[in-house]
């Protein structure tokens, strides 16, 4: 049986943890926080899953060795601020060899990895994991509708496709299809950059704009993350595919979306820090923006949504104002990054 460790028990972890169990896996949870051990182990009850029974299998634990002993898979679903500490103190139960997959959304400000960028530079700290294999799965993937077996894409990448082939062979069931891809830089950087344009999409909402504002808001956000990614040496068909343009979709548009919710109760007059403690859960966008605007400048691509989201969330700039000020910007062609 294929044995499983997550790592994380926010709404992602805890919706993969179910299905992965229903699968016939064996799965182990472990959190950071002794009380969701205690509370979840015993209510089978997830607080921000309502409609999901935690299935009696899965067996949940505080000891970071536990969870990473003996798996075939080790899954990170923490939010991005805690992979880190997650993987260093993971480090020295890892075996060498171990599939790692992060299912977290970021980039690290002042390094700019990617989160399986962070984990191999934890884990590569030691000398003892030359073999680690990393894979990032990512797509349009709502906790709250897995958690409900509502059908599901996502893309596992891995720059070893033998690898991305056996996590989504794994993974793949009649509710959640799994796509390859080796474009993992891609992948990650579309993952972290579109929680940015959700909140846009959010903000847009909460100011009382339309459909045709938040199309503009996908469509040019999309722009800019191909622009940035392809200067990075990424893939162009990543930015079309699930977790690219699909992901940018549901976090843009979906009531579920944390970032999304972030920005509208923002665009209604909330203060960011008023928003995200509403929101009760992580809100990636906004920890993604000086990562952003990092790669914006190191790149020279311009980024004007991301720096306008910037201008409202970091430095009180009026959401109305910043809209009027990205509708009277000079005229453009379309075409800018054909011809670039
Ligand atoms: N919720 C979703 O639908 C999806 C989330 N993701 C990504 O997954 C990641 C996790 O998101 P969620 O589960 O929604 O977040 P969440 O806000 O529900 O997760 C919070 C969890 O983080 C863990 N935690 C708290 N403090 C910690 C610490 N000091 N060290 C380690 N872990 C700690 C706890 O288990 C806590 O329950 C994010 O990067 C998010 O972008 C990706 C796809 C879907
Ligand atoms: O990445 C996600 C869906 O694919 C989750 O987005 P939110 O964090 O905005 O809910």
């Amino acid at each position: 049986m294929v044995k499983i460790g997550v790592l994380g028990a926010g709404t992602w972890g805890m919706a993969l943890a179910r299905m992965l169990s229903n699968m016939g896996y064996d799965v182990m949870v472990w959190s950071a926080l002794p009380k969701e051990v205690e509370e979840y182990s015993r209510t089978r009850r997830h607080p921000n899953l309502p409609g999901m029974i935690i299935p009696d299998s899965i067996v949940f634990t505080k000891d970071i060795e536990e969870v990473c002993t003996g798996k075939d898979i080790l899954l990170f679903a923490v939010p991005s601020v805690f992979v880190r500490s997650t993987a260093r103190t993971a480090a020295p139960y890892i075996p060498d060899g171990q599939v790692i997959v992060d299912v977290a959304k970021g980039i690290e400000p002042d390094t700019l990895f990617t989160l399986t960028q962070v984990i191999g530079d934890e884990l590569g700290k030691d000398g003892k994991h030359p073999s680690v294999r990393l894979v990032a799965l990512s797509g349009p993937t709502h906790a709250e509708e897995v958690s409900l077996d509502l059908p599901t894409t996502i893309v596992a990448s891995c720059t070893d496709m033998k690898t991305a082939e056996y996590v989504q062979k794994v993974f793949m069931n009649d509710v959640m299809r799994v796509y390859t891809n080796d474009d993992v830089l891609g992948i990650e950087l579309c993952g972290a950059l579109k929680n940015i344009i959700a909140l846009a999409s959010g903000i847009a909402l909460g100011l009382g704009y339309g459909d045709n504002t938040k199309a503009a808001l996908i469509t040019r956000g999309m722009h800019e993350i191909t622009m940035l990614g392809l200067k990075m040496g990424c893939k162009a068909e990543t930015f079309y595919g699930l977790a690219g343009i699909g992901d940018l979709i549901v976090t843009a548009t979906s009531e579920h979306s944390r970032n999304n919710r972030c920005g509208h109760l923002i665009g209604q007059g909330m203060t960011p820090d008023q928003a995200v403690k509403k929101v009760g859960m992580v809100v990636e966008g906004i920890n993604a923006i000086p990562a952003a605007l990092e790669l914006e400048k190191k790149y020279g691509v311009e980024m004007p949504l991301v720096d306008a989201v910037d201008a409202v969330i970091n430095h009180g700039a009026d959401p109305k104002e910043t809209v009027r000020n990205l509708m009277t910007r000079p005229p453009k062609s379309e075409q800018d990054y054909i011809r670039s």
